[in-house]
């Protein structure tokens, strides 16, 4: 937002859809997303990111004009799309659990040369917890796959999907490395894939209409402007001179926004959906803080404790391998806070005995949380459990208490 240059607008003009790769570690998450940007640039639809540009890129966050820098914008004939590639399998599981990704779709990244590994699961897994509908499999480095193989992981990866509820799936070989370099076969690969997206997500309803609300993911001092909240936006719009408020972790600040931006470009109006850096007016950066949310005045409140109901991944899931008990103390992420607490069993679930004590892993078990700090918490949020960097448990909000 501080470039002395005049901004370009943002034109509006194809739907917007939010989506991200998910995939094993080393598959080829990252290349991938660097070959799309990079195959697309030659088409006029994208700018291109370079491998090592993507997940980092500190000082365009210094400068703030970027949203977080994991995302990366691209256009086909008919979308606009951004693309969040994360970084790392901690950080995927706790953003597709809290919602933070807001995926409308997602590409799963599978090595040809690998085949199933446990994160693909796990994140197919997670995917159909959290709510992607829609999945395009890229199945990369077919360029140095035996085709007899690529077919066998092919057929293996059907099982896995349909046993998640995912039919039909377009699974598109690809060699994200190989397109980077140039070879026309393997950059065709890629705009196949595209195509396939395309034809596989559609276009989600928005709540635009709902009070505007922006789960807080980074916040920026730029030198002369005040500060830059970064977001998805999750409900409502925003256009300059709209009130915001911060609800959530400490006391809330209430500010006037005085620019809206997406991926550098200025915008009359951000909306449900679109990826936005916010001005505020007045504002101190230790004013708002990653975990709270801005939301239109008095629409969010902020709560310590709730109901809530929560699935225990089992131990192949990536979860535990021993029970949990009452006055159980892991971390919750809800949304982009990420907060210690306390969970108190009050009943079964689906799986747990009836009057269980203990919840093994696999049930699913109505809890009372406590958190350390309140939180912007309403019926229905969906948040994860962590425990020493790995992720067993999924949850919603019943009904936020006091
Ligand atoms: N042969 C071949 N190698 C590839 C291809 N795509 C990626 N690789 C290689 O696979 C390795 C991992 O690629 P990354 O893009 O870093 O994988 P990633 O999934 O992003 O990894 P994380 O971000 O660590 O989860 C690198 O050495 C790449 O050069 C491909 O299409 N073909």
């Amino acid at each position: 937002m501080a470039t002395n240059t005049a901004k370009q607008a943002y034109v509006r003009a194809k739907p917007h859809l939010n989506i991200g790769t998910m995939g094993h570690v080393d598959h080829g998450k990252t290349t991938l997303t660097a070959a799309i940007t990079k195959v697309l640039s030659e088409r006029g639809g994208a700018k291109y990111v370079p491998f090592d540009r993507i997940d980092r890129a500190p000082e365009e966050a210094m400068r703030g004009i970027t949203i977080n820098i994991s995302h990366v914008e691209y256009e086909t004939a008919t979308r606009h799309y951004a693309h969040v590639d994360m970084p790392g399998h901690a950080d995927y599981v706790k953003n597709m659990i809290t919602g933070a990704a807001q995926l409308d779709g997602a590409i799963l990244v599978v090595s040809a040369l690998d085949g199933i590994m446990p994160q693909t699961r796990e994140h197919v897994l997670l995917a159909h917890r959290v709510g992607v509908e829609h999945v395009v499999v890229a199945l990369n480095k077919a360029d140095g796959a035996d085709p007899e193989l690529a077919d066998l992981v092919e057929l293996e990866l059907r099982d896995l999907l349909a046993e998640h509820g995912y039919h039909d799936v377009p699974i598109v070989r690809v060699s994200g490395l190989r397109a980077l370099e140039g070879d026309p076969e393997w950059e065709a690969s890629i705009v196949a894939l595209l195509e396939a997206v395309d034809d596989t997500v559609p276009v989600p309803v928005r709540y635009t209409d709902a009070p505007f609300l922006l789960p807080v993911e980074n916040v920026i001092s730029v030198t002369g402007r005040g500060t830059v909240v970064t977001g998805a936006i999750e409900r409502g719009t925003v256009e300059v001179g709209d009130t915001v408020q911060a609800v959530g972790i400490g006391d809330g600040v209430t500010a006037v926004v005085t620019g809206v931006e997406t991926f550098g470009k200025t915008m009359d109006r951000g909306e449900a959906g679109d990826n936005a850096a916010l001005l505020l007016r007045g504002v101190r950066r230790e004013q708002v803080r990653r975990g709270q949310v801005l939301a239109a005045p008095g629409s969010q409140t902020a709560h310590r404790r709730f109901t809530a109901r929560v699935y225990l991944l089992t131990a192949a899931e990536g979860g535990r391998h021993t029970a949990v008990v009452s006055g159980y103390r892991p971390q919750f992420f809800l949304r982009t806070a990420d907060v210690p607490g306390r969970m108190e069993l009050t009943g079964p679930g689906d799986g747990a005995e009836p009057g269980a004590v203990v919840a093994l892993p696999g049930d699913t078990v109505e809890v009372t949380v406590e958190l350390g700090r309140p939180v912007a918490i309403e019926a229905g949020l969906g948040f994860a459990i962590r425990e020493g960097g790995r992720t067993v448990g999924a949850g919603t909000v019943v009904a936020p208490l006091d």
